[in-house]
Parts: structure tokens; sequence; C-alpha cells
């Protein structure tokens, strides 16, 4: 089984982006890069980063009217993403229409709940209910938009498993044992997404911010 580790390039400089990537990609599947990337190097970025061979998650989080959202869709087909991020709260004809513009092989997958909030935080936001419900109720969403799949944390993935069999699970928000949350709240370790149902294990800062990132790639692979 190819490896499900996908490792999120956060941050703005190409360089230091392209060092970090030499040291690790031995032990990870493939490379997300998300808006902080993005916003600092666009596309030219992103073939730069391709160049490792790598397949590429481009986790844009698109989120605005199904016009605007397809045009953006449109704009990144010619990079050839393996896995591109929409908000699934966006609402069913946006995730729809982006799927319409996808290029064949690109997975689209709908953020559910940001694995950074908690059930208090979704109560701020004026959603009642568990984060559970929240995201089975978005998977479903997603799911009859005809996306691939969803985001969602460790915490449901098993439920969101069982309900959609077929669909693909990206899970961030993963620590191993001993590692710092940071801002994340929804945490749980690479090996329990795995064995819950994930597709793919997101993973920034357990290897980006680690004193030898390579070995830190090693250790997580060798737990799953
Ligand atoms: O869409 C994502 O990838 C995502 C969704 C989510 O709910 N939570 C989340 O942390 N992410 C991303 O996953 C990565 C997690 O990074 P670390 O917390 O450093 O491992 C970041 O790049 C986030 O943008």
């Amino acid at each position: 089984m190819s490896n499900p580790v996908y490792l999120a390039l956060d941050m703005p400089q190409l360089d230091a982006s392209k060092a970090l990537l030499q040291q690790v990609k031995a032990h990870i599947g493939g490379v997300k890069l998300g808006m902080e990337f993005f916003y600092a190097h666009g596309a030219h970025g992103v073939r730069e980063i391709a160049h490792c061979g790598l397949p590429i998650f481009l986790d844009l989080k698109l989120h605005d009217i199904p016009n605007t959202v397809a045009g953006a869709m449109q704009a990144i087909n010619s990079l050839e993403p393996a896995i591109v991020t929409v908000h699934a709260s966006g609402g069913r004809a946006m995730m729809e229409d982006a799927k319409a513009a996808a290029g064949e092989n690109t997975k689209v997958v709908g953020v559910t709940m940001l694995t950074s909030l908690d059930e208090r935080d979704l109560e701020r936001t004026g959603v009642k209910g568990s984060p559970h419900d929240h995201v089975l109720r978005l998977a479903e969403l997603a799911e009859q938009a005809g996306l691939d799949g969803i985001v969602c944390s460790g915490h449901e993935v098993a439920a969101v498993h069982k309900q959609w069999r077929k669909g693909f699970f990206v899970v961030p928000g993963l620590r191993p044992a001993e590692g710092a949350a940071g801002d994340q709240k929804r945490v749980v370790t690479p090996r329990k997404a795995r064995d819950d149902g994930a597709s793919v294990l997101v993973i920034g800062r357990p290897i980006s911010r680690a004193d030898n990132p390579a070995q830190a790639a090693r250790d997580i692979e060798a737990t799953l």
C-alpha cells in the first residue's frame, strides 16, 4: 500500500520548502500546498514543488458562489493537482459546479468542520449539535453533490466511512502520541486515523518543526 502521509508544506519560502521536501520525500506519499504557499508563489511555486514527482494536494479551500468557484477550479486545472479542497458549507450547487469544472484526475473533497474547532466554537457560529452530527450532515451533502470525499478529523472518520463506503477521506489534525496539539482541537494519532478509514493523512508541524524532519517522518511511517 502506498504511503498515505501528505506533508503540509505550510511556509511562504520556496527554497526552504524545497529543502524540507528533499529531506523527507522518501518517507511521505504526497505534498499538500495550502494558501500560505500558494498566495506567495502561485502556479509557478506549485510547478516547482511538483518536480519532486509526488502527487500534489492543492488545499485552497474554495468557498464562494458556484460560478466563481468553478472559474477558480478551471484556472488551476493546468496544474493537474491530485486533490483540491472546497468548503462543504458552500452548498450543494457550489460543490456540483466545482466537481464539474475539475480535471478528470483531480479528486475534489469538501472540508466539513475544521479540526481547530470544537463544539463550543460550532455553537458560536450558530450551528447547534455535535461536531459528529455536523460532519456527517456535510458529508452526506458532499456525496449528493458528487464530490469524491471530504476532509474531517480523526474523531469522525470511522462514522463517515461507515456512511460513505466509497468515499475518499482526508484527515488532518494528527499528532504522534507525544506531539503538541497547538491550534488543533480534534486530534488523533496518524495510526488511529488510518485504522478508522482515512485515505490521506495530512501532517505538517510534527514533521516540519521537528529537530530532525526526516527522522520524524520515518518514525510516523513506522507506526502505520
Ligand atoms: O484542509 C486541510 O488540510 C485542513 C483541514 C482541517 O480541518 N484542519 C487542518 O489542519 N487542515 C490543514 O492540515 C494541516 C495541519 O497542519 P499541522 O497541524 O501542522 O499538522 C494544515 O495545513 C491545515 O491547513
